[in-house]
This record gives structure tokens, C-alpha cells and sequence, in this order.
């Protein structure tokens, strides 16, 4: 069945997942909010600033008018930085509230709002209510735009609490490059996403600073200790955190030369300075504004991160990473049982 799709954000991911979709036969609207890429999009099918020597499906058609790539739409893809979420999310709700529409919303953005530590689902939900939208399913996971955009082989989880509204995201992405599996864990699937963006960072700096194999294995479990320890706090299933948008997405930001995430921490380790890393990127760093919720949340919560607070301390304290690290190995030793939300808030 062909449904109409539109897809709000055309970096990378968007305009890749964009892409899926167009193949799988559906009728797809990108939404930008940058007429010279609509313009290089429709007339030349290139988005070289994101995704360099990508050529996009002639069928595919990218507008900057909001309103025209929502109309009529069966399903609505969030997939732009989480900064913007809650201002996209307003204007959408500004143009459905003319019409009689009430489509099922999808979101691919990885990330917690600043200030609020509210998850991208309750920001869309908060912003657009029941009214407006019928459900809203997340799709995350291991996946870099790159590597979809060469159709090699990526597993992601479609997590919704309605399932069935889980199975109609499952059929809309599902081909023989890009397999979808279901989850009803939306806060587990969300935590997970938002949280191992700042893991990678740490996991960057590492390599940046010429430390070794053990050092990243290390990093990596511990972080995703963290993760899951801040993810049960606000309600996670803990087995969410062993499944690909929990380890499976973790291994790839950790290690992938994709991610933004770990060249932001392999610059850092390198000496770069933040401004200088993400003025050279161009593209967002979810990482950094997450770090920055997650600390909050840590301390907020009395939830023990020290990982994240050694990043946050990089981030935005100019810390010495060499320092940080230091500190982390001389903290006290203890178990290394994760713990039920419950006992693992600090006394
Ligand atoms: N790039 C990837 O491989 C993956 C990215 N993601 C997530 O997807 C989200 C988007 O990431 P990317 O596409 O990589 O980012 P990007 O940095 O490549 O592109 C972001 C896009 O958002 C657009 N944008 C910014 N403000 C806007 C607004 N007010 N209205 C409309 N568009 C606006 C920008 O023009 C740009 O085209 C992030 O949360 C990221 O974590 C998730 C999985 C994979
Ligand atoms: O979420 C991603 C991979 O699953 C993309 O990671 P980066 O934003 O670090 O590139």
C-alpha cells in the first residue's frame, strides 16, 4: 500500500530515511527549512553539504512550506535536532489545527530537551496532544546515514505503546537492506538513544588521546551502566538497554568514524577546543546539549553518573580530559551490579 509520508528535516538522516521510503513505494514530502536545499534536492537530487557524492531518487520532493509537505499525510517523521523539536512540533500543530488531520507521528531525532530533560515523544506530544496525532511510534538504533544511503545491511527498533502502530512503522521502513523490529519500551528505546550520544563523546576523546582497546570496553559497559541506570529511574525496562537501540546503538556511535558524536570526542582528545569542533562539523553534535540534560538529571535525581559528570566537566567546565579520567580511576572501588532504580539513587 502506498502511503503519503512527510518527512520534517533533511540532513542526513532525513533525507536518508526520505530515501527508504521513496523506495519502498511510498509518496514522500521532505520538509526543509533552507530553500537553496529544496532547490539542490529537487533540481540536481544532491544534498552535498550532508551527504556528499549522494545522488536521491528523482521521485523524491523536498519543500520548504511546511503546510504543503503535511498535507494529506498518513504518518509525520520527525527527524530534525532536538532543539528544534518543540518548535517544529508548534508550527505543525499551527497547520493541523486548520484541518480535520490526525496523523500517526514518527520520530528518528536522538536527544533530551534542555531545562525540561523531557524525551523528543513527550516534546511532540506535549506540543501537538491527542487532537492532532494519533500515536507516535520512535524508530532508533544502530544507523549511520551513510551506511543506509549504500543500502548495506541496518537494524533499528520501531518502539511505540500501541504495537499495532509499532508493526505499521515496522512495514513502512521494512526491505531487504533495513530490518525493523518492535519494541512497546518507548522510554527505554528514547533513554537509550539520547544517552550513548554522550558516551561516544567520551569514547572519541579516548582514541583521540591514543588510549587503548581496554579503555573503550571499559568506557562503553560502564557508560551503558549509566544509561541504563538513568533509564530505569524514569521508568525502562532494563533489557531494553541489551537490544540495538541500547548496546547495538552504543557499539556503533562508540566506535563508527560516522558519528559525529566520537569525532566531536576524538577532536577534543586531540586538543581541539568545542567551539572549533563544532564549527568544523556542521552538522549537530546531539551529545553536547544532552550531556548537559543528563548532568542535570544526575544531580537532580541523585543518580550516580560519574562518566557523564567527567564528560560534563570536559564540556562545559574546560576540564583537562587526562585529569577527568584520572579522577574516574581513583574514585572508590565497588560493585559492579547495576541495581534497580530504586537502590541506585545516591544516599
Ligand atoms: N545522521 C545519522 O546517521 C543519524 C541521525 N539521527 C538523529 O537524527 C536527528 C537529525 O540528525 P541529522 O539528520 O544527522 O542532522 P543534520 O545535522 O545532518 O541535519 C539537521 C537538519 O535539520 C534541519 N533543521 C534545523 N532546524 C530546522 C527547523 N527549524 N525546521 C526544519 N529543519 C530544520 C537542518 O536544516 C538540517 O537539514 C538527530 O537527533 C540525530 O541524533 C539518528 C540516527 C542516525
Ligand atoms: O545515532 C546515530 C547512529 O545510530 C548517529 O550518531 P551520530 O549523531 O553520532 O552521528
Amino acid at each position: 500500500m502506498t502511503e503519503k509520508i512527510a518527512v520534517l528535516g533533511a540532513g542526513s538522516w532525513g533525507s536518508t530515511l526520505a530515501t527508504v521510503l521513496v523506495e519502498n513505494g511510498h509518496d514522500v514530502k521532505l520538509y526543509t527549512n533552507i530553500q537553496a536545499q529544496a532547490d539542490e534536492l529537487n533540481e540536481k537530487h544532491t544534498n552535498e553539504h550532508y551527504m556528499p557524492g549522494f545522488k536521491y531518487p528523482e521521485k523524491l520532493y523536498a519543500t520548504t512550506d511546511l503546510e504543503e509537505a503535511v498535507d494529506g499525510a498518513d504518518a509525520i517523521l520527525f527527524v530534525v535536532p532536538t532543539k528544534v523539536i518543540r518548535l517544529v512540533a508548534g508550527q505543525l500543530k499551527d497547520i493541523l489545527a486548520k484541518t480535520n488531520a490526525r496523523p500517526l507521528i514518527i520520530h528518528a531525532s536522538k536527544g533530551l530537551e534542555i531545562g525540561t530533560h523531557k524525551r523528543i515523544s513527550e516534546i511532540i506530544m506535549e506540543e501537538l496532544t491527542e487532537r492532532y496525532a494519533k500515536g507516535i511510534v520512535v524508530l532508533s538504533g544502530p544507523s549511520h546515514a551513510e551506511e543506509v544511503a549504500k543500502k548495506d545491511i541496518t537494524l533499528i527498533t520501531a518502539a511505540s505503546n500501541d504495537i499495532e502502530e509499532a508493526e505499521y512503522v515496522q512495514d513502512l521502513f521494512s526491505n531487504n537492506y533495513l530490518r525493523i523490529y518492535t519494541n512497546d519500551d518507548v522510554i527505554g528505546v528514547e533513554t537509550g538513544a539520547a544517552f550513548k550520544n554522550v558516551i561516544a563523546i567520551g569514547a572519541g576523546a579516548l582514541h583521540g588521546l591514543g588510549y587503548g582497546d581496554d579503555a573503550k570496553a571499559a568506557l562503553m559497559t560502564r557508560g551503558l551502566a549509566e544509561i541504563a541506570r538513568l533509564g530505569m529511574a524514569f521508568g525502562a525496562s532494563p533489557l531494553t538497554f541489551i537490544g540495538l537501540s541500547g548496546v547495538g546503538d552504543l557499539i556503533v556511535t562508540c566506535t563508527s568514524v560516522h558519528s559525529r558524536n566520537w569525532r566531536c570526542g576524538n577532536a577534543l582528545g586531540q586538543g581541539k577546543s568545542l567551539d572549533e569542533v563544532v564549527r568544523d562539523m556542521g552538522m549537530v553534535i546531539e551529545g553536547i546539549n544532552t550531556c548537559e540534560a543528563a548532568y542535570q538529571l544526575s544531580q537532580q535525581e541523585h543518580i550516580d553518573m560519574p562518566i557523564t559528570t567527567a564528560i560534563y566537566n570536559v564540556l562545559f567546565k574546560g576540564a583537562d580530559i587526562k585529569e577527568e579520567i584520572a579522577d574516574l580511576m581513583g574514585r572508590d572501588s565497588r560493585s559492579e551490579i547495576i541495581g534497580h532504580a530504586k537502590d541506585i539513587r545516591r544516599k
